[in-house]
């Protein structure tokens, strides 16, 4: 089976830093993948690269079998973005937000209009579709990401900290649009640090280390017999304090 995305041999330095270093990993089709690893381990830059905003020093990525940088067309085509930062376009209500995109993805008016009210709808944004994206809040920022990178039916959702800064009923809303998506046989890759989100949300889950792969596979491969959190911290090699650092803390003054 092709997997949904082929990543070979990534590499990304900044100055001596390499942020990604010759990072390699097949993403099985129709998946819910979760991408977790420490800060600064290189997620964003990796997805970065994956998706085409980030041209990479070395290495390849293809998607469904398409090359990301030679073929950037006929790969956006397929995929849907919710990147870390979400710039978007501040003048324009939601609504408009939703129909410039599907006008972008070349979808026709009547359907753009069709699906922009469903996502709306269940997003629980059409009492706030009208108003500027400059005044939403951050989860309706996440949410109106979340529509305009599924409007078009990507075959692909690549997602960064989708639920960071969500409060519990939007996280809840989030998840539920995820799930209905990867169910119809979509794959879902979302990087968190939540550690028992990916382990409720994913099938499959990449763990990437000073930017690496170091371990990979289904859920339950990973962290065997024990919690994701507990697994991930063995992995990663979590370092022990130093009993005389900070020794001033919390002393008498
Ligand atoms: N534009 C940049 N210029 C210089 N260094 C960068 C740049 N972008 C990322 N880095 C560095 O690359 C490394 C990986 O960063 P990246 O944001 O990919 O990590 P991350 O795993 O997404 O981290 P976090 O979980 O904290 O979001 C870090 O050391 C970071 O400082």
């Amino acid at each position: 089976m092709t997997p949904a995305v082929s990543i070979h041999n990534l590499w990304k330095r900044f100055g001596d830093h390499a942020a990604v270093a010759g990072l390699t990993l097949d993403l099985p089709a129709g998946s819910f993948i979760g991408l977790v690893g420490p800060n600064g381990a290189g997620k964003t830059t990796t997805l970065s690269m994956v998706t085409g905003l980030l041209r990479p020093d070395q290495g390849t990525v293809l998607v469904h079998g398409a090359d990301v940088w030679t073929d950037p067309v006929g790969v956006k085509a397929r995929i849907g973005i919710l990147p870390e930062g979400l710039r978007m376009f501040e003048r324009l209500s939601g609504r408009e937000l939703l129909q410039y995109n599907g006008r972008l993805r070349g979808l026709p008016g009547a359907e753009v209009d069709r699906r922009a009210e469903e996502l709306l709808t269940v997003l629980d944004l059409s009492a706030a579709a009208d108003k500027l994206v400059a005044d939403y809040s951050t989860g309706m920022r996440k949410k109106i990401g979340l529509a305009a990178a599924l409007l078009h039916n990507p075959d692909v959702l690549f997602l960064d900290e989708p639920f960071e800064g969500v409060d519990p009923v939007s996280a809840q809303t989030i998840r539920g649009v995820l799930k209905r998506y990867a169910a119809s046989g979509s794959t879902v890759v979302f990087s968190s640090h939540v550690m028992e989100l990916v382990e409720q949300l994913c099938d499959w889950v990449a763990v990437i280390n000073a930017g690496q792969v170091i371990a990979q596979g289904t859920l339950d491969s990973v962290r065997g017999d024990r919690s994701l959190h507990t697994a991930f911290l063995d992995l990663i090699g979590v370092r022990e304090q130093d009993e005389q650092s900070l020794d001033w803390l919390g002393e008498a003054r």
